[in-house]
């Protein structure tokens, strides 16, 4: 597996005896790695940027075979000595390349989805093995390929009623909920009995509930789905998210292409309004102070920025030091907690932009105890036959809402669903999940929240595409487990949930509508909220040479606390709530 070029005419035996001739820029890495120990920890691609190279690392085509498969294991394994080092994966040294990449997870074997059956059936459940079975079937895999009886409807049809209404009039009453009517705030009460009594005077209409979150809508709804239930009547529960329905009894996933204010229904609607924060209920200053923030009538300075309660900010030295007070802020005694069934469920990290957001994930999970799990995905450019993306490329790519290539995973770390694979099982894009044990080909996780919580599922490696298909100029595939880490996440698929302990990472300020108020209103009191938000650069400019002038310069609209505190920006877009 060495290479050497020379010209037609040149003479082979000079050739081979020429000085240096055995080295290679490869035999020359093998060799720094048995003498720095400094360079172990690098990888192969990576070694120009810290030793000098001369020659341009050269790329692999995967019809090259064991190049290929040398190629990829040198893009991910570090500190190796020599080829065979290469080929030893758990003290076996495998006889090829190919051998040891796939061993290692590398490299897509040819059946992963029937080995990822056969290792749940050692210790899954019947009901989980036909969820896991039907979620391969889902990804392509064709039913006939695998020897099965004859399929039996359970659905029967000389019943007499559609499949539908069946469907609907045997979801099960959750009991509980029947409570919930007694305990409606005032503005909950007044949407509730007008909904009831236009369902029990069988009058029908449309009701539009708005509210900002944590008002109680869901509370509302549950409610209302109780009691419709209850009096054996059929109750649909839609959502225009995924995750909004899950956490609705017997909820269903309704796309709403188009606004509901243009639409023609909008007039006919009877607006029933919620302002009440019940989320923070216990906190009344907070809940004022959220309603504010949610309308946009927070008081701000003159740079358009709101003051953040004093005692929710984390102290700032402007160092990177910084983010590692806030984690520990956020995950105290992280060592004792890491079993505990509701420590690491009820907290959450929440940052504007996914490369925070992975920031704090791999600082955290590095933190976190137990043995690690490694897994990589298969990426593929579609239809690239001269391969123009080459694998370590496409590696190097995370776009929005796909999991990335090196995904690390220990066992009771939280994770959180990026596709809805079985939103009428709770499994939906945003669904929150704990890690509980891991086989090569699949993971095993548990619903830790929402109605279907305690629900333990098996994920095996979906094919997964950017939902931007105009993001690059081919199409991208990675073949991965469809979750990400979720010590932090972006305030956007925070949205709808509670996070009792709420902590929020603003390296710059938020971006968009409304972002601010659903990132403080996860929790439920301002004394478990913690937020790090870093000054703008050029409003801190601004604000320092301010502070020279006298704090009279304030208007009458501004706080003149203006040069203590921390301010940052509440992006509310006025035309949204009035139109
Ligand atoms: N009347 C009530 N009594 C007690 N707790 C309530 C009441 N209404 C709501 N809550 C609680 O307040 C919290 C927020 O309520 P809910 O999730 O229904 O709000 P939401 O408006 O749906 O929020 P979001 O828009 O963020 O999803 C929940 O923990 C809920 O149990």
């Amino acid at each position: 597996m060495h290479m050497v070029s020379f010209q037609a005419a040149q003479n082979i035996e000079r050739v081979v005896n020429h000085e240096g001739v055995e080295k290679s820029m490869l035999t020359e890495y093998f060799e720094a790695n048995r003498l720095h120990e400094d360079a172990r920890s690098i990888l192969y691609r990576d070694f120009p940027e810290w030793y000098t190279w001369q020659k341009r690392i050269v790329s692999a085509h995967p019809a090259e075979g064991e190049r290929y498969y040398l190629r990829v294991l040198l893009n991910h394994v570090t500190g190796a000595t020599s080829y065979e080092d290469l080929r030893t994966v758990n003290g076996e040294i495998l006889p090829t390349f190919r051998e040891a990449a796939e061993r290692r997870g590398l490299i897509e074997g040819d059946n992963t989805l029937d080995e990822s059956l056969t290792e749940s059936t050692l210790y899954e459940m019947p009901s989980s093995l036909r969820w896991l079975f039907a979620t391969i079937l889902s990804m392509g895999k064709e039913i006939e390929s695998f020897p099965l009886p004859d399929i039996q409807e359970e659905y029967d049809t000389s019943i007499g009623v559609t499949r539908e209404i069946f469907e609907e009039s045997t979801i099960e009453l959750n009991v509980e909920d029947t409570y919930l009517s007694d305990s409606l705030n005032s503005d909950q009460r007044a949407a509730y009995d007008e909904i009831m009594s236009a369902i029990d005077r069988d009058e029908g209409g449309v009701f539009f509930v708005d509210g900002p979150g944590g008002t109680g809508k869901t509370f509302l709804y549950r409610a209302l789905l109780a009691m419709v239930r209850g009096q054996k009547k059929i109750a649909i529960a839609t959502a225009t998210s995924s995750v909004a329905a899950s956490i609705m009894p017997g909820g269903r996933t309704q796309i709403i292409n188009s606004s509901l204010r243009r639409s023609y229904l909008w007039d006919s609607m009877r607006h029933l309004k919620l302002v009440r924060n019940m989320r923070a209920h216990s906190d009344p200053w907070f809940a004022e102070y959220l309603l504010r923030i949610g309308d946009g009538k927070e008081v701000t300075n003159r740079d358009g920025e709101v003051r953040l309660p004093d005692e929710i900010c984390v102290s700032r030295t402007g160092k990177d030091t910084d983010l590692d007070t806030l984690i520990d802020n956020t995950f105290p005694s992280l060592d004792a907690n890491t079993s505990g069934p509701d420590y690491i469920t009820s907290r959450a990290i929440l940052s504007t932009r996914n490369d925070s957001v992975d920031r704090i994930n791999l600082k955290m999970i590095s933190r976190f105890q137990g043995d690690e799990m490694v897994y990589h995905s298969f990426d593929c450019a579609v239809d690239d036959p001269h391969n123009y993306y080459p694998p370590e490329f496409l590696n190097t790519l995370t776009p929005n809402g796909l999991p990335p290539h090196v995904l690390k995973l220990k066992i009771n770390c939280p994770v959180i669903l990026l596709r809805n694979i079985d939103p009428a099982n709770g499994l939906c894009n945003g669904t929150r999940l704990v890690v509980r044990g891991f086989q090569r080909n699949v993971i095993d996780a548990e619903i830790v929240l929402g109605q279907h919580a305690g629900k333990r599922i098996f994920l095996p490696r979906i094919p997964l595409c950017p939902s931007d298909d105009e993001m690059f100029p081919f199409q991208f595939k990675r073949k991965q487990f469809p979750i990400r880490l979720s010590f932090a996440m972006t305030v956007n698929k925070a949205q709808g949930q509670t996070i009792p302990n709420v902590s929020i990472y603003l390296p710059e300020p938020v971006f968009s509508h409304g972002q601010l108020y659903v990132a403080l209103s996860r929790s439920t009191a301002r004394k478990n909220v913690k937020i790090l938000a870093v000054p703008d650069a050029g409003n801190k400019k601004r604000n320092s040479n301010d502070s020279k002038k006298k704090s009279s310069t304030c208007s009458k609209n501004e706080s003149c606390d203006y040069l203590v505190g921390t301010y940052t920006k509440n992006i509310v877009y006025k035309e949204i709530l009035t139109s």
